[in-house]
């Protein structure tokens, strides 16, 4: 049985769907060291915001096939250091959506109203109601900036509250806002018109201290401010300043830049009107619920060897996608390990066609899949799909993609073409029925062979003769033949030869091929 670390609380449902397959241990007070030590025993893990799985942790889990964040944000992973590794990052994108919305929202009528003070007041033995006057959002300007999932249902519910909404997001189309019934104005415009602004953008190197001193000083006199997205985009030694100064009316916080925010933070020690709630955005019964069932039921799938649906790093693909490209990943392996092996030296640019009723797919699978088989003769099982890609990249390997839906020879078939330091080579490969492999074509020379582990290919002149040496020269070196095939393209021309052999050529045996004359290159596959 497969080892499940789970290093942060995970609702109960989580923990029995990865049962299903594997032995789940729960630790949820690991210190960094502790983690480190124990990590090489385990084949996924699976963790909220608390756990730091750093470039040091990563590196430890020797085994780790899989990590799996249940929520959104992956910043607590080292998401290039897994890829590197081949390791899968996946998490769940919508579970928490509607919780973090209405985190978002309560803070901002929370701000408004005082309410947390309130209640302190009220509980420590007052009855104060003229110090809790607060304001309405009926007819405010709410400034969001980062329209995605979370923006979207805050803006859709504050609409319904009567409230103008403008939004900053520089990735979405003004179709979409428009749709939402959003402005979509520059940053600044919304900065100085806002009387609420709530961020619900991930933490980048670009949005990283987005709200600091310089953009506090634009904004509305009494502005009220929200963070449940991530600490850290916000400035907090600027926000702290501005709110003594009154600049700021009131700020309401779920993330800091560091977690757990630190004993003696500045931010503690503020007034009525800042309001800090540990990081409980995602914090419902049904989030929880919908997070550790997404997760759990992804590291299961991997774990079996099927594809996760949300993987940070490489492409997620639906079930039903999945089933359907299934054999196309099987094939485009089979070809991306074939041509490399012709190619033989160094491989600068594949091209990958898609043609057929495959031309309209999602390649982005594929070529993985035929990178994973090019890379594999070098790398073995150290290539698989989260890293293809980069390993090709970091060996200098350009891909280009092309389709054509016109090529009808075969429901649906793939061409690879691999340029290198010893030239090109082609070949093509399809489908029969739903998932037998056959390989098509070989440097453009129609064939219909069935791969096999060992193949000899020669690439020859079409005269009588030819066919007859090569095989009685491997009779003579006891090899036996499965099967034969020869495509060309004109009598008499240049021919392609595929044997489907037993066994592996003995050494010295290509060489005396390569010498037959009329013979013009010849190769051995091991597939
Ligand atoms: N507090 C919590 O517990 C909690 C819960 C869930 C999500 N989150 C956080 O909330 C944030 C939003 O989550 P989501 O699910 O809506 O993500 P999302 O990917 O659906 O939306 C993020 C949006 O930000 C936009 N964006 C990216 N860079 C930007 C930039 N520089 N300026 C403006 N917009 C930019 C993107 O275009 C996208 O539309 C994330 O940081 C996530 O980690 C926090
Ligand atoms: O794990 C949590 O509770 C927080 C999750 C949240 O920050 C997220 O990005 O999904």
């Amino acid at each position: 049985m497969p080892k499940v670390l789970v290093s942060d609380p995970i609702d109960q449902v989580g923990i029995d769907i990865l049962s299903q397959v594997a032995t789940v241990d729960v630790k949820t007070t690991l210190s960094p060291e502790e983690l480190i030590q124990i990590l090489p025993e385990y084949d996924a893990i699976m963790i909220r915001s608390g756990t730091k799985l750093t470039k040091e942790a990563i590196e430890a889990g020797k085994n780790l096939k899989i990590i799996g964040r249940a929520g959104v944000g992956v910043d607590n992973v080292d998401v290039p250091t897994a890829t590197r590794m081949g390791i899968v990052v996946v998490n769940s994108p919508e579970g928490n959506t509607i919780a973090a919305a209405e985190h978002t929202l309560a803070m901002m009528m929370s701000l408004s109203r005082f309410i947390p003070a309130a209640n302190q007041s009220l509980k420590g033995g007052k009855w104060d109601r003229k110090s809790f006057t607060g304001v309405e959002v009926y007819k405010k300007n709410l400034g969001i900036l980062g329209l995605g999932k979370i923006g979207s249902h805050v803006a859709s519910v504050a609409k319904s509250l009567g409230m103008r909404v403008l939004a900053y997001d520089p990735f979405l189309t003004a179709e979409r806002a428009e749709k939402l019934g959003v402005n979509l104005v520059d940053l600044e415009i919304l900065l100085r018109e806002a009387d609420y602004i709530t961020l619900h953008l991930p933490k980048t190197k670009d949005t990283a201290h987005l709200i600091n001193a310089e953009r506090i000083a634009i904004m509305k006199d009494g502005v009220r401010i929200i963070n449940c997205a991530r600490g850290g985009i916000i400035d907090e030694v600027a926000i702290a300043d501005a709110i003594k100064s009154g600049k700021i009316a009131g700020i309401a916080l779920d993330v800091f830049e560091n977690e757990p925010l630190e004993a003696d933070s500045g931010l503690r020690e503020l007034g009525d009107n800042v309001i800090l709630t540990p990081h409980l955005g995602a914090s419902t019964e049904e989030a929880q619920t919908n997070v550790a069932v997404d997760v759990a039921e992804q590291i299961r799938d991997v774990l079996l060897g099927l594809p996760a649906r949300s993987a940070v790093n490489i492409p997620g693909l639906r079930p039903d996608v999945w089933q359907k490209l299934k054999p196309y990943l099987q094939l485009a392996e089979m070809l991306g390990n074939l041509v490399g092996q012709l190619a033989g030296g160094r491989v600068d640019t594949l091209n990958v066609k898609l043609q057929g009723e495959i031309a309209n797919s999602e390649s982005q699978p594929i070529v993985v899949a035929a990178l994973k088989g090019l890379l594999s003769p070098a790398l073995r099982e150290r290539v698989n799909f989260v890293n293809a890609s980069i390993e090709a990249k970091e060996r200098g390997i350009h891909v280009t993609e092309t389709r054509d839906p016109s090529v009808e020879d075969y429901s649906g078939s793939i061409h690879l073409t691999a340029h290198g330091n010893q030239g090109q080579q082609s070949v093509t490969g399809a489908l029969l029925g739903k998932s037998e492999i056959r390989i098509t074509s070989i440097n453009e020379f129609p064939i219909n062979v069935a791969p096999t582990h060992y193949m000899l290919l020669t690439l020859h002149r079409d005269m009588p003769g030819i066919i007859g040496r090569i095989g009685s020269l491997l009779g003579n070196f006891n090899v036996n033949i499965a099967s034969m095939q020869v495509g060309r393209r004109m009598v008499r021309g240049e021919a392609v030869m595929v044997l489907n052999i037993d066994d592996p050529l003995p050494s010295g045996l290509l060489d005396e091929i390569v010498h037959i004359q009329g013979v013009t290159d010849a190769f051995v596959v091991k597939l």
